[in-house]
């Protein structure tokens, strides 16, 4: 069956996405001309993932020489960073991580987290936290006042999924698996729905850290982000947690 997508179906299409990316470019825009005067000749920048990140990205290149090189959450941000000569370093060869950047799936007003729609969020978090200051880039779609419309991933060891599921039904999730996805640690997903709204986002995070099997979950809200460049399309509002 052939089905006919009129024009202007398609026109409206381009405006939304063109529209978005403008959003996206203007936070990280923000992003570049909040730690352009920090940067020295040693300074690392702890990098995130995703397509908002990828406008980052994109703009650091121009402050090449201004700092020594980045440390990536994922292969793909490492792909990107590379293509443009920006020196990669292993979280483990640095002492000192004085930003991460990176962008998020949601976020509420105590900028509290739900990351991990693009699969990196155990580096995230990881990184996220050795740093000393995060610095999440976001458009106004993601403010929410309660995190929990949008999925909360798990990455999970592949032999616990069906204990992990089980689980999960049990608090009451809704839990949907990533089919042929592999994260970078070469772990799986699920997606856990249903468990909206709630109110204590610290308590979900930690309980989901409490099951075996569980390598970390996409709540950020023990270390949420320090602050939040919320781009509209009047300017850039800056949040301070
Ligand atoms: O957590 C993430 C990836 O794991 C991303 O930050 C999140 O998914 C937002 O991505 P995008 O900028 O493409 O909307």
């Amino acid at each position: 069956m052939i089905f006919k997508i009129h024009k202007s179906y398609i026109k409206r299409y381009f405006k939304i996405l063109n529209n978005m990316n403008n959003l996206k470019f203007a936070a990280a825009n923000a992003a570049i001309e909040e730690i352009r005067s920090y940067l020295q000749k040693e300074t690392i920048i702890g990098i995130g993932t995703g397509t908002t990140i990828n406008f980052f990205i994109d703009l650091l290149k121009k402050l090449k020489g201004k700092f020594l090189g980045a440390v990536a959450s994922s292969q793909s941000s490492a792909i990107r960073l590379k293509k443009y000569g920006i020196l990669l370093f292993e979280l483990n060869d640095i002492k000192y991580l004085p930003f991460y950047i990176d962008s998020a799936d949601e976020i509420d007003i105590n900028l509290s987290m739900i990351k991990g729609g693009g699969a990196a969020l155990t580096r995230e978090k990881i990184i996220a936290k050795y740093a000393n200051r995060f610095i999440c880039i976001a458009d106004e779609t993601k403010l929410v006042k309660n995190l929990g419309k949008f999925p909360i991933p798990i990455e999970f060891i592949p032999i616990a999924k069906n204990y992990i599921i089980n689980k999960m039904y049990l608090i009451g999730a809704n839990p949907i698996y990533r089919k042929g996805l592999l994260t970078d640690n070469g772990n799986h997903i699920i997606d856990l729905y249903n468990l909206i709204n709630y109110i204590n986002p610290v308590y979900i995070e930690k309980l989901l850290n409490n099951i075996s099997g569980i390598v970390s979950n996409g709540i950020f809200a023990q270390r949420s982000a320090d602050l939040l460049l919320l781009s509209k399309f009047n300017g850039v509002d800056y949040i301070n947690r």
